[in-house]
């Protein structure tokens, strides 16, 4: 996504210290929020756990008033949650990091969405615990690549989910690696 990568480029170069990319603190790190909104996307429409299976220890009702008995086996489908319309809006299927960040201007403006909507890290007491040192890794790590690296996928591959606990792509992602010279869009 090239509009999506110039945003990021131009905010690590905004938040980073003084070695471009290279992140010595939370606050520089927080500073991200174009790139926190960009994992949060990647995260709605290619979960890591795609899905999720449950069993109810007693008969219970569920809110949306569905009976459930004793020891039923419930498949959450967290792929599909991040790709309905209902719940994301007609433009589900767009990578729009700009979902994820209010207008606010005084302190952080990313959008707080409750985990039983975006439930990448799933919801209630045994979500992930690691949600947090999640974000941090990845912007670090992105931050760090995409300084250096221009990343292009190979034309025509296929880039095809294979379900599985853990998600993955069918045929690998081909990709093209080019160093990134200062300045370089
Ligand atoms: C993008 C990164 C990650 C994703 C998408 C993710 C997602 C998840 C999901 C869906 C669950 C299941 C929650 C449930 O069953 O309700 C889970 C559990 C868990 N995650 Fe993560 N996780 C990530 C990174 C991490 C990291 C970095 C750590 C540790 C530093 C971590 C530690 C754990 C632990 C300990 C549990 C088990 C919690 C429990 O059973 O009470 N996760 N994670």
């Amino acid at each position: 996504n090239p509009g999506a990568e110039e945003k990021i480029l131009e905010e690590i170069g905004e938040s980073s210290g003084e070695e471009q990319g290279i992140f010595s603190s939370i606050e520089e790190l927080n500073k991200m929020v174009y790139l926190h909104g960009a994992i949060s996307e990647t995260l709605r429409l290619y979960p890591s756990v795609p899905n999720e299976p449950k069993q109810s220890m007693e008969a219970d009702v569920l809110p949306s008033g569905h009976g459930v008995s004793k020891n039923t086996r419930i498949l959450v489908s967290i792929y599909s949650m991040g790709r309905m319309e209902e719940v994301w809006g007609k433009d589900w299927m767009e990578f729009k990091p700009e979902r994820w960040i209010s207008e606010r201007t005084e302190g952080n403006n990313i959008i707080n969405v409750p985990s039983y909507k975006f439930a990448a890290f799933m919801a209630g007491p045994r979500s992930c615990p690691g949600r947090k040192i999640a974000f941090m890794q990845l912007k670090n790590i992105a931050s760090c690549v995409l300084r250096r690296y221009k990343i292009v996928v190979v034309d025509d591959h296929p880039v095809v989910p294979l379900p599985s606990i853990m998600m993955f792509m069918r045929y690998g992602l081909k990709v093209r690696v080019s160093s990134r010279t200062p300045g370089d869009k």
